[in-house]
């Protein structure tokens, strides 16, 4: 079979199986197989696949048509412009957690010297991130899941990240008194209650504890709000990826910090809150 006919042929079973984006997970495990990029499957449409090619392109195509992501396929997502490898141990990292990227890259110059805390670090994106964009910063980073945290340390050692990972329940296992300059999160925060319009494959396939926040999204941010509190230094920043269902919930608990803002994604939905613990 030609990559054209094989494309073809795969993208007719991933539309029979009603998989989100079809054209899209159709090149790129055609490329996951053959690993090429996109532009030598343009370049070559008549070429064969050896039956290597073949048996691993029907095996990516399988998978994906039962709804695994393709990202657990390939395992790799590339995040603000580095490729991070993923496990079904980690969430795959999204776009909109780019926006958090950016909002520490507003408040923050290239050369500041702070010490960071990423909690629930899952596959290290924001941590590693942060490390690579801010060369000074000292970066910590929490996940209570230990197959988690061996991705994100492999990720970080890739990249040449400079991150010190821990095991931890929020930040039960930071030094009592110890305080940050800075500490992001992006928790889990869907609610149970939504579950019907989460799709199949986050809720069938991706770490449950790595996306659903209780009832109503909120029952990890709860205990999060007043550990960031305990655990920053007076003027220090916090910022948290949310969802829009609890942007409200949100501002109410965050309702003693100074500088509070909600930074809106691309979309106008709220996605990043940036709070700051007052200097007295
Ligand atoms: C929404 S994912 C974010 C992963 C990654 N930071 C990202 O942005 O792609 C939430 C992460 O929090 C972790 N987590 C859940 N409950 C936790 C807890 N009680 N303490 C620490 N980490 C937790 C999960 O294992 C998961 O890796």
């Amino acid at each position: 079979m030609t990559l054209k006919q094989a494309f073809d042929s795969a993208l007719k079973h991933l539309e029979a199986a009603d998989t989100p984006s079809p054209r899209l997970s159709a090149e790129l495990l055609l490329m996951f197989s053959l690993n090429c990029d996109r532009a030598y499957l343009f370049t070559y449409p008549e070429r064969e696949l050896t039956a290597d090619e073949q048996a691993r392109y029907d095996e990516a195509i399988a998978r994906r048509c039962h709804g695994e992501p393709a990202q657990y396929i390939t395992g790799h997502q590339e995040f603000y412009g580095r490729d991070f490898l993923v496990s079904p141990a980690v969430l795959i990292p999204r776009p909109e957690t780019e926006h958090l990227i950016e909002a520490v890259l507003e408040l923050a110059p290239r050369e500041v010297r702070w010490e960071v805390l990423d909690v629930g670090t899952g596959s290290g994106c924001i941590a590693a991130t942060l490390a690579k964009e801010f060369p000074r910063m000292k970066v910590t980073a929490v996940d209570i899941s230990p197959e988690a945290l061996q991705i994100a340390q492999a990720n970080a050692a890739r990249l040449e990240a400079q991150v010190e990972f821990r095991v931890s329940d929020l930040l039960s296992a930071i030094e009592p008194g110890r305080q940050f300059d800075m500490i992001v999160s992006n928790p889990p925060y869907v609610g149970e209650c939504e579950a019907d319009k989460v799709q199949r494959q986050v809720k069938d396939f991706e770490p449950h504890c790595a996306v659903f926040g209780g009832e109503r999204g909120m029952d990890i941010i709860k205990r999060l709000a007043p550990q960031v509190w305990e655990h920053l230094k007076p003027g220090g920043w916090f910022l948290m990826e949310i969802g829009y269902s609890i942007a409200d919930p949100v501002h109410e608990i965050m309702r003693d910090w100074t500088n509070f803002k909600v930074v809106p994604d691309l979309r106008g939905i709220p996605r990043v809150v940036v709070g700051r613990k007052p200097t007295s």
